[in-house]
């Protein structure tokens, strides 16, 4: 049995449809990403999830069960959390435990375990208005699995923190994934790439793409010539050609150039190199990494 089941789900706001039928699942243990440019209906299905939206259509099953209870089954890591800055990052702890009925005994001991799980165990007794982005993040992720949840679900948990803390964050967070059954929506590529064993890729509120990383590699991964000369603005535009080059995508002194066949577009964009008299300085042949997917998917 899987821990999540989601099934031809679907949300309307009044005739904007933002979540277009979709189905996916989560299996015990994973670590999945929900990828999508902005807009593109994540935070809707992550409320749907949490019942703080409830759908149009569809269905979502927990265990095979649609779960009363959601806050015991998920702990929970909004986009934007907000704490009451007075508190001590230790009170914050008993207050979330609290509402979560952890008996009194129980609660001391978990409470210190997920301090130093975090690394915030020499900071306990300091006010959160003190603490750092980074350190607030973690206090996050301590309010969000202080009740043992099955299932931890984050909001954009690194996008915001400055580069020491998004790579703080991700070293906790791949810790907590050796233990843990995790979602976790983003726009960043590289963390979905770090982190996760699957992703799920949604644009405009459609699921382009659902697997296994190396999968949606292998199986979506178009050739790409790369072509560098000076102009590029100039040059790029004249090697439009519908029949053999899918998409040019132009970056400082660089073009790359998706071909529908390579032997064909090989020949085509070399002729055309020639006939331009480009003063090339690289043709090179290479394969998409996952971002480059990603962008020619949500384009
Ligand atoms: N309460 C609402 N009423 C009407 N439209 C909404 C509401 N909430 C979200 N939307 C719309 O639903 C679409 C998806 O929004 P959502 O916040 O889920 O996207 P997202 O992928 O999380 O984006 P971001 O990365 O910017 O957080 C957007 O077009 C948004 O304007």
């Amino acid at each position: 049995m899987n821990i999540l089941q989601v099934s031809h789900l679907q949300k309307n706001y009044g005739d904007h449809e933002v979540i277009k039928n979709i189905d996916f699942q989560i299996d015990y243990g994973e670590c999945v990403a929900l990828l999508g440019p902005n807009g593109a209906g994540k935070t809707t299905i992550i409320k749907m999830l949490l019942d703080i939206t409830k759908p149009t259509g569809g269905q979502i099953l927990f265990e095979g069960e649609c779960h009363d209870q959601k806050r015991q089954f998920i702990g929970y890591l909004p986009q934007h959390p907000t704490f009451y800055s007075w508190m001590t990052g230790k009170e914050l702890l008993v207050f979330m435990g609290g509402l979560s009925n952890i008996d009194k005994e129980s609660l001391e001991q978990r409470i210190n375990e997920i301090l130093d799980l975090v690394g915030l165990s020499n900071a306990e007794n300091k006010q959160i208005g003190t603490y750092s982005g980074g350190m607030k993040q973690r206090l996050g992720i301590a309010q969000a699995l202080i009740h043992q949840p099955k299932l931890l679900i984050m909001d954009e948990p690194v996008s915001a923190l400055d580069p020491i803390g998004r790579r703080d964050m991700l070293e906790l967070l791949k810790f907590i994934k050796q233990k843990s059954t995790i979602l976790f929506s983003t726009h960043i590529l590289h963390d979905a790439e770090e982190l996760c064993d699957k992703i799920l890729i949604l644009n405009q509120g459609k699921l382009l793409v659902n697997g296994y990383i190396n999968q949606v590699i292998n199986q979506n991964q178009q050739p790409v010539f790369i072509i560098q000369a000076p102009r590029v603005n100039e040059w790029a535009p004249q090697l439009v050609n519908e029949d053999i080059v899918e998409s040019i995508v132009q970056t400082g002194s660089i073009a790359k150039v998706h071909v529908k066949n390579i032997e064909q577009g090989r020949t085509w964009l070399l002729d055309n190199i020639y006939r331009l008299k480009l003063p090339i300085q690289k043709f090179e042949l290479v394969q998409e990494s996952l971002e480059e997917i990603f962008l020619r998917m949500v384009k």
